[in-house]
């Protein structure tokens, strides 16, 4: 669906990479497998139908867009046809006059992280989990040398396709359809990794922080963003049903408990560096998401507790250093 070239290249040129290489296009095929995914064929209909347009200016530092000389016929069709990769959940983006509003403000997100990041400049950086890969653009409008996003949503993936062309074609920044367990064990490769959004859906959480350990090399930083409960050191709450709706969901720590779990699993100098309860402004349903979202997902009677009357979302932001 994707030609991965510049990037395998980039792999083969990088002796940190390399074992990866090995086994990268397989996993890539995997990926991408319609047996797996039905709506394949459709995505990669939808990415060829998209209209070969010059953007004259492209924004990835404050805000990710680009802008051109379109007419309105030309921006009407684009923006019918990002609407068939819909639901669109992270962004938002400008694309032209097209403006995805998207289910999640993941630029506050952002807000709330880039103070805390070792300076970007010249890093090779992974994030884990990167849906349609905002977070990824916005590394790399920071700074970043090189960005590589992983996501086993292929929909995400197609999603993130669809606007580089308009965002920089040939961008070292890229988003491969796998999971953190594609990433060969112990690379030591990256020196930023993200994983924001993961770690509660990950069964081990332990196995999740000790795979990210193993993504990074010594020094390297791990920025970790993840639902959290109050409390102390030893409390996590494992919510026995549905959490939020979201039935893949494993373990909420308390951020001592987190810190506690990353230092076991091989990382120094671990900071909670924000917390932050997540608002019916920052999650919601838009025109470019249309099931329900946050809102429908808490108590109507006590907004501070989701519908099954666990604690409502609280996300932590914590940095460590892979030792
Ligand atoms: N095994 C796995 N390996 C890697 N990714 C996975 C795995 N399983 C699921 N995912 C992916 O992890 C992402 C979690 S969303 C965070 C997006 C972004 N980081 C954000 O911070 O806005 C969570 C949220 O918004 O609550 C999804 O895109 C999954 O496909």
């Amino acid at each position: 669906m994707i030609d991965y070239s510049d990037l395998y290249r980039f792999f083969a040129h990088t002796p940190a990479l390399r074992p990866w290489l090995a086994h990268l296009p397989a996993q890539i095929a995997e990926g991408f497998s319609p047996d797996r995914w039905g709506d394949l064929p459709a995505w990669e209909s939808t990415l060829a139908s998209l209209p070969r347009l010059e953007a004259t200016e492209v924004e990835l530092k404050d805000a990710v867009r680009c802008a051109g000389n379109l007419s309105e016929e030309q921006n009407r069709q684009l923006e019918t046809i990002l609407r068939e990769l819909h639901p669109w959940r992270k962004g938002p983006w400008q694309i032209f006059d097209v403006f995805i509003d998207t289910e999640w403000r993941s630029d506050w997100k952002w807000d709330r992280v880039l103070p805390h990041l070792d300076p970007l400049d010249e890093r090779l950086v992974l994030d884990v989990g990167c849906g349609n890969g905002y977070h990824c653009w916005r590394t790399f409008g920071a700074g970043a040398r090189q960005v590589i996003g992983i996501d086993p949503s292929p929909k995400f993936v197609a999603q993130f396709y669809a606007l580089k062309r308009y965002l920089g074609a040939h961008a070292p920044v890229d988003l491969l359809p796998l999971g953190i367990e594609d990433v060969t064990p112990e690379l030591r490769a990256f020196d930023t990794t993200f994983s924001m959004g993961v770690l509660y859906h990950r069964r081990s959480p332990m196995d999740h922080l000790r795979e990210l350990r193993g993504t990074l090399r010594r020094g390297g930083q791990l920025v970790l963003e993840t639902l959290v409960i109050e409390g102390d050191l030893g409390e996590c709450l494992i919510p026995e049903g549905r959490y939020a709706q979201m039935r893949n969901v494993w373990a909420l720590p308390s951020c001592a408990t987190l810190e506690s779990w990353l230092r076991k699993c091989g990382f120094s100098n671990t900071r909670t560096v924000d917390l932050c309860k997540t608002t019916t402004s920052e999650q919601r349903r838009t025109d470019w998401m249309t099931f329900d979202s946050l809102q429908e997902f808490l108590s109507k009677d006590d907004p501070d507790l989701t519908l099954e009357g666990h604690p409502a979302p609280l996300r932590a932001v914590i940095t460590a250093y892979a030792d």
